[in-house]
């Protein structure tokens, strides 16, 4: 028998026997609220922050609250199981943790925890090219669970050459290539503050420990740490790449490649045409393209345009069970999740992440029963409606 994730649901009440309640709230959205108190708003108003005035997160929002579940009753869904295979990779549920670099600002522990989370509950653990801990040390955090490694796609094609043999050989399976962020947006919150965390070398340890990158300074790193940051704010994000640059992460990688960052039903078949393997229709949380359309909009163009061609997974907004819910019907194989568990992580470490995991997880396994289905296979578009204004 599968693993009913809803038995969190029943495991909290038991616990409340002995006076026990959970240390974080079960409604994920006040998670933000909460890191902001405790954290105070530097950090947070960097993880919570968006592109212009935040119309674009609102939208993600919006267009999850739009569509409403049309529940089915009397189809036996006793037996449930949430597990999936996604790029050849057997999961025990649809979703996985997406990457957020920096994660230092809200926790010592940051991305090692936050993988020891997804290691602890089977999910994948998506590193960031920007993380705060090295993709080694973070894999060996992690022992032999699934992690993925997103790359931003460096200007010195030798730097990028050496993330990938790095990434290879620390296990990471798969790679996210993050196509929505050649430059930084226009963000309102940080430019307010006038905080950007690279520029106190927040984010740069997998820059800082790679030989090739430490190759291409005339000091090492801890003797002029300004010129290391310099070095690595000129390299970092390519404005000038193209399609046909694809090619040469394809001869580098030996695994999965998926694109993360896709929202035009054309771009999906250019990624396929190119030889890649799935893509992320994602804006990128609306930290990027002020206006841009909502990710769950987006999203069914996307996956007729796929066709069998490519993996689709999703994120953007996804903040309850009934949200992976809905992008699951709206044909995304699986979810990704940034801010909740970057709030979980902040405000309660490992078991912070491990929180945000098992409320999402529960509550998209009860939705899922509730809603009539025993496993995700099942969803599809007629289990929404869209609600018009
Ligand atoms: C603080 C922060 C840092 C992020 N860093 C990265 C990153 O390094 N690489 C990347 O591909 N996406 C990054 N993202 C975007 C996430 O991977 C993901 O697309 C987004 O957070 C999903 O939206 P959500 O936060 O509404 O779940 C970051 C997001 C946040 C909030
Ligand atoms: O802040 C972000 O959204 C992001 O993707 C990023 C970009 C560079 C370094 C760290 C995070």
């Amino acid at each position: 028998m599968a693993k009913h994730w809803a038995d969190f649901q029943y495991e909290i009440y038991l616990n409340g026997m002995t006076g026990a309640v959970p240390r974080l709230p079960t409604d994920l959205t006040r998670l933000e609220e909460l890191t902001e108190q405790r954290l105070g708003p530097g950090p947070v108003g960097y993880v919570a922050g968006s592109a212009g005035n935040g119309s674009t997160a609102r939208a993600n929002r919006e267009a999850l609250d739009r569509r409403r579940i049309v529940p089915r009753m009397l189809r036996d869904v006793q037996e449930r199981d949430l597990s999936v295979d996604v790029l050849g990779r057997p999961l025990p549920a649809p979703v996985a943790l997406a990457p957020v670099g920096v994660l230092s600002i809200m926790h010592p522990d940051a991305e090692s925890a936050a993988a020891r989370a997804a290691a602890a509950q089977g999910v994948p653990y998506i590193l960031s090219s920007a993380s705060s801990t090295p993709m080694e040390q973070v894999a060996e955090a992690m022992g032999d669970a699934e992690r993925w490694f997103q790359l931003y796609w460096a200007k010195d094609r030798e730097v990028t050459r050496s993330f990938l043999d790095r990434a290879k050989a620390a296990g990471y399976t798969a790679l996210l290539v993050t196509l929505d962020t050649p430059l930084l947006a226009w963000r309102p919150r940080d430019l307010d503050q006038a905080y950007l965390p690279f520029l106190h070398g927040v984010g740069t340890a997998n820059y800082f420990s790679d030989p090739t990158f430490q190759a291409g300074l005339a000091k090492p790193v801890h003797e002029d740490p300004n010129a290391a940051v310099m070095h690595f704010v000129g390299m970092f994000a390519d404005p000038g790449k193209t399609w046909p640059d694809l090619a040469f992460l394809r001869e580098n990688w030996d695994g999965p490649i998926v694109l993360k960052g896709v929202l035009h039903p054309d771009d999906a078949r250019r990624a396929a045409d190119a030889g890649m393997d799935g893509v992320v229709v994602s804006n990128h949380g609306g930290r990027q393209v002020a206006g841009s359309v909502a990710a769950a909009d987006a999203l069914p163009r996307v996956v007729e345009a796929a066709g069998d061609r490519l993996t689709v997974l999703f994120d953007s907004g996804i903040r309850t069970g009934d949200d992976i819910f809905k992008a699951l019907a709206l044909g995304a194989e699986a979810v990704l999740v940034g801010r909740p568990y970057a709030y979980g992580l902040g405000l309660d470490g490992q078991a912070g992440v491990e929180h945000v995991i098992r409320c999402l997880l529960a509550e998209f396994d009860l939705t899922l029963a509730l809603s009539g289905h025993a496993r995700p296979a099942t969803l599809g578009p007629d289990d929404l409606i869209e609600e018009t204004a």
